[in-house]
């Protein structure tokens, strides 16, 4: 595959463009701060970056008309709206985390969720100090999936890659579901299973829940 990046500068950027390269892929097209790379139209686009730059994405995947992923967090209403109507063009794979130990994460949060009412939930995230949004995008889809509203407790220290744990507590007991990226690798992996996964379709709006 020949590929691009909005946010190829960036820790994410950086990595996925390693993980690809090693797979025998090729980076032929970027956006960063300081503008475009281009070496040659890519067949899919895949967008690390910030909300704000989104309407740059936008606009590119119009302009190459490819299939996008997009694992930029903190999007707004109308940015997720946006990329819906992008999808009936092109596909678009949208997922706030693209580890796999998340999706298990999701399914024993949907698995329990009826099962523990009367008791305290609480969700914490821990991220690296250098990180902008704030709650992260992952504790926002663990709130969405147990369909209350729950509080979301943000750390931000050193350098560590993305720790979540989701606290359920009664008065005689606590229940904790907890996950720990060990490295930025796990989510690559999870953007190059996706790539394979669009790279052949017409269009269509899917998460990471449907590649896996
Ligand atoms: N869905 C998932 O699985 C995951 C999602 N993420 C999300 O991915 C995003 C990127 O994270 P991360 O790689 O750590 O962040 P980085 O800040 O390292 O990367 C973002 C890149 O975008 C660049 N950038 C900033 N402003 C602009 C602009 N106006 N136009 C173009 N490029 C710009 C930055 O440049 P500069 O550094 O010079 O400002 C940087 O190179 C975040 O939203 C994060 O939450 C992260 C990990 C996993
Ligand atoms: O910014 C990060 O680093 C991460 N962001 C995502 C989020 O906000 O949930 C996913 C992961 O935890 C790493």
């Amino acid at each position: 595959m020949k590929i691009g990046i909005v946010g190829y500068k960036g820790r994410m950027g950086k990595e996925i463009k390693d993980l690809f390269e090693e797979k025998n892929h090729e980076f032929v097209w970027g956006y960063d701060k300081d503008g475009e790379y281009f070496q040659e139209k890519p067949q899919l686009i895949i967008d690390f970056s910030l909300p704000e730059v989104f309407e740059k994405t936008e606009d590119y995947v119009k302009k190459f008309k490819v299939p996008l992923i997009i694992g930029t967090t903190g999007l707004q209403d109308e940015q997720i709206e946006a990329l819906k109507t992008l999808s009936k063009d092109v596909p678009v794979v949208q997922s706030y985390n693209f580890s796999i130990g998340i999706q298990l994460f999701l399914k024993m949060a949907d698995l329990l969720k009826d099962k523990i009412y009367g008791w305290d939930v609480e969700i914490v995230e821990t991220h690296h100090r250098f990180k902008k949004d704030k709650p992260s995008g992952t504790a926002k889809m663990i709130k969405e999936s147990l369909d209350k509203d729950v509080p979301i407790s943000s750390l931000r220290l050193g350098n560590v890659a993305g720790d979540h744990v989701l606290y359920m507590a009664n008065l005689g007991e606590v229940l904790s579901i907890s996950h720990r990226a060990l490295s930025r690798r796990a989510f690559a992996e999870g953007v190059l299973k996706s790539a394979e996964f669009v790279i052949n379709k017409k269009n269509g709006y899917f998460t990471f829940t449907d590649v896996i």
